[in-house]
């Protein structure tokens, strides 16, 4: 499998309704595709995850577009591949920027999977027929929205309710939810709003039987959170902190974290998302799939990801519907009671909507080798 093409798209799109985390508020999300094609003309398509903002991360859609183009995608032009795992060994060299390597090697991966009339899950090894979804909740201006939003997310039969807290949004939060909602699989997630400081806090939030609190502490942390694990009954699940198999090894060998949430993105793509997936499993650690906002792109790779056997606890890929008001993709992601078929066509299994995504397309970069 030879690259002979890559494409950059700078992507400009809305989502129906903003976003908010501990850290910030997201609605307009400018974000990168990637398009990689073979000799023969096949191709395949990546997402970056990085958004406008180093918030979640020190990555930008700026200094994806900088590596990608000065670093990654001279390395990869012209280069034959038998294995999509050989990128990411390719990349190795180049320190972080894991976005940034994901987005190059998710198109790669894709690419092979078509190439091998493969399914991108059958490819991955994944052998899920449907996988099981939840939804991420974005921090409301009153509990009285939040249980809103919760009753119809329920009604549509997510399988369990992420909310996000923060300082100040978080004890009276989950207390007025779990009043209405005793039963629903709840966990909460405070992307590192906490200190150890807090952990009087952090204590009271196991009263409300969630499934897991994730990444209270630091981003880069894993020794903070073992001294907490230690004190709560809460498993805590580590987003943030776990860059690599390596960040998984040494969290579990600390006791810092009970639970992971792979992103494909942030550990830098397909290859280390199933190597941290195997280690995972033969360690007694689940897994759930941890999402980034993502367009039809990034979402259907999230899909292929979660058939793998240790995806136990549903992921954050919702529908297509509950971000934007037209997806990149045909079909758009649909979840129904909660889950979502696993499209039967090759690579991602969604067609790129290219008349969609042109609409959203702001600028491209063209790279061809002869
Ligand atoms: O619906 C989604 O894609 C997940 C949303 C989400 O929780 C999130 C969104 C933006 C940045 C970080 C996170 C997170 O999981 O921490
Ligand atoms: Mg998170």
């Amino acid at each position: 499998m030879l690259i002979k093409e890559m494409n950059i798209r700078k992507m400009n799109m809305t989502m129906k309704s903003p976003f908010s985390t501990s850290f910030g508020t997201f609605q307009v999300k400018e974000f990168l595709l990637l398009e990689a094609t073979d000799e023969l003309g096949n191709t395949g398509w990546g997402e970056s995850t990085a958004f406008q903002s180093p918030w979640y991360s020190e990555e930008t859609l700026e200094t994806n577009l900088h590596i990608i183009r000065d670093f990654l995608i001279p390395l990869v032009l012209d280069k034959g591949f038998n294995h999509p795992d050989e990128v990411s060994e390719l990349f190795a060299p180049l320190r972080k920027n894991n976005m940034a390597k994901a987005a190059v090697e998710g198109a790669i991966w894709d690419l092979y999977a078509k190439r091998n009339k493969l399914t991108l899950a059958e490819a991955l090894g994944g052998t899920a027929e449907k996988i099981e979804v939840g939804i991420s909740i974005g921090i409301q201006k009153s509990a009285a929205e939040l249980i809103n939003l919760v009753h119809g997310y329920v009604a549509e039969g997510y399988k369990r309710m992420k909310v996000k807290i923060k300082p100040g949004h978080d004890v009276e939060v989950l207390r007025a939810l779990r009043e209405v909602f005793p039963d629903v699989p709840l966990m909460a997630d405070a992307n590192s709003a906490y200190t150890l400081n807090d952990i009087k806090l952090l204590k009271q939030l196991d009263e409300f039987n969630l499934t897991m609190i994730e990444q209270p502490l630091a981003s880069d942390d894993i020794i903070d959170h073992a001294k907490l694990q230690k004190e709560l009954k809460t498993p805590i699940c580590l987003d943030e902190s776990i860059l690599s198999l390596e960040d998984t090894r040494k969290a579990f060998e600390l006791g810092s974290t009970k639970i992971i949430n792979i992103k494909i993105g942030r550990v830098g793509g397909l290859t280390e998302s199933k190597k941290i997936h195997d280690f995972c499993m033969a360690n007694g650690i689940p897994v759930w799939c941890g999402g980034m906002l993502e367009s039809g792109i990034g979402r259907a790779h999230n899909v292929a990801l979660t058939t793998l056997p240790n995806f136990i606890l549903p992921g954050d890929t919702a529908s297509s519907s509950r971000y934007w008001e037209e997806d990149v993709i045909s079909p758009e992601v649909v979840a129904e009671d909660g889950y979502i078929t696993v499209p039967k066509a090759y690579g991602i299994g969604y067609e790129p909507n290219i008349e969609a995504m042109d609409r959203y397309t702001v600028e491209q970069f063209h790279f061809k080798s002869e």
